[in-house]
């Protein structure tokens, strides 16, 4: 027998964003549906994995001003739930010390007085040993940064969203969205009203919106999560308080390169690309493209001299990027989070590489957004507007 049901809210996609917006809307003692495709939890999206950065430092104000709240909301749930979800490691930030980019990395974060460490070559390899600086590259630590316990996070507000009374149904494809004063959302398994929706689909969000007639610019990639074995096992450990980090741009290219120092898995230090290749997120695993591990391989040999310099583990995950009209343009590297105007009562967002941090406040700006409240944050730089794209529904 199909599954029926009539809700105040249903959102579609129990990511980190589709999970804080339900337990928000549950809080705000709204009857929520929370839909997933996969049997929880996945590792077909972009929340998975056991760890994330948490930081400040950002080359925009409106995100280091945006993670003020976030820092606090993360360790509201970690007291109602009782559970450690963060741990401060420090972000160590390096880069070409008079490029742009490193620049407004450090200038943001002394503008904004958030609490850092700016290292010399003279005493960089005492604060941070078994790294090597390169020559013109300069270096500061955001100090409150760390690591986001991911998994359990998304465990834990998916615990929290249940105890307050939502209901979550996994292993349920939302097959058509039908807008209207009431939304009709069917999936693989039933059909449920709702007075609103929010869609926090990720790497899915087109293939959702086309039931609405709307299509943003994204790209889905795919990225290569690579782990690189310790020479001399905890040399990089958390427990050694070896920091997260972040290279602006480098030798090896002008992209981001970052890392988390090892911990989930013994002896192995997480470092990534940020960048990927383009995939379809049903074929996730038919893109193999490994561009990226060989530059990250060139980055390990120069600058991490305690690491084998070839990945021992390799994981996937995606990024969805907005891209900027002429498409295959330079990606925006925003957040977008954005009220659909023209689908009643809906909503549509999606993100990109850098939201897992976010997720509380887009949960919370989310609930607002649905509940048809003014939005307690600023809003602007996440607009679907600024997308000069095809944003009217054809419902
Ligand atoms: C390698 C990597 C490293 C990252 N590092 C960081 C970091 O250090 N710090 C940080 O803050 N962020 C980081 N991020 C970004 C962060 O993880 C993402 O921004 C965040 O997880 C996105 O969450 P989401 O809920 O929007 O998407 P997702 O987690 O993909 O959730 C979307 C959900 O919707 C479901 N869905 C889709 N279609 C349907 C349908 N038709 N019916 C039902 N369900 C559906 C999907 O199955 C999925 O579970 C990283 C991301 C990656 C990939
Ligand atoms: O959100 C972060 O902190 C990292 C930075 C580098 C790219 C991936 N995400």
């Amino acid at each position: 027998m199909s599954a029926e049901g009539e809700y105040d809210c249903i959102v579609i996609g129990a990511g980190v964003q589709g999970s804080f917006t339900a337990y928000q809307l549950a809080k705000k003692n709204q009857k929520t549906l929370l839909l997933e495709q996969f049997l929880l939890p996945h590792s077909r999206g972009s929340s998975h994995g056991q760890t994330r950065i948490i930081r400040k430092a950002y080359d925009q104000d409106f995100y280091t001003h945006m993670m003020e709240e976030c820092y606090e909301l993360w360790a509201q749930l970690e007291r109602e739930a009782g559970v450690k979800l963060y741990r401060q490691t420090g972000l160590l930030v390096m880069g070409p010390e008079n490029s742009e980019s490193y620049q407004l990395f450090k200038v943001t974060l002394q503008k904004n007085k958030t609490p850092m460490v700016v290292l010399t070559h003279d005493n960089f390899s005492q604060h941070i040993p078994n790294v090597k600086l390169a020559p013109g590259d300069g270096a500061f630590v955001d100090i409150s940064a760390g690591v986001l316990y991911a998994d359990r996070a998304l465990r834990t507000v998916q615990g929290q969203f249940q105890k307050l009374g939502g209901v979550i149904r996994d292993k349920e494809t939302v097959t058509n969205i039908k807008p209207g004063p009431v939304v009709t959302v069917s999936t693989s398994a039933g059909v449920y009203r709702a007075k609103s929706l929010v869609i926090t689909a990720g790497p899915w969000t087109n293939k959702l919106l086309a039931h609405t007639g709307l299509q943003l610019p994204l790209e889905v990639v795919k990225i290569n999560v690579c782990y690189w074995k310790e020479k001399a096992p905890g040399s990089y450990s958390v427990k050694r308080r070896f920091p997260c980090f972040l290279l602006t741009e480098g030798e090896e290219s002008k992209e981001h390169i970052y890392g988390l120092p090892s911990n989930e898995y013994p002896g192995l230090v997480k470092i990534c690309y940020h960048m990927g290749s383009e995939t379809d997120p049903d074929q996730r695993d038919k893109q193999t493209d490994k561009s990226d591990i060989e530059i990250l391989g060139q980055f390990v040999t120069r600058c991490f001299p305690g690491l084998v310099p070839e990945p021992a583990v390799v994981e996937s995950c995606m990024y969805t990027w907005s891209l900027r009209r002429p498409l295959k343009q330079p990606p925006i590297v925003h957040i977008m989070n954005d009220y659909q105007p023209y689908l009643s009562q809906s909503e549509a967002r999606t993100n990109c590489g850098h939201g897992f941090k976010f997720g509380p406040v887009i949960g919370k700006l989310l609930c607002e957004l649905s509940l048809g409240e003014m939005p307690s944050n600023d809003l602007s730089p996440f607009r679907i507007r600024r997308f000069h794209t095809k944003t009217k529904s054809a419902l």
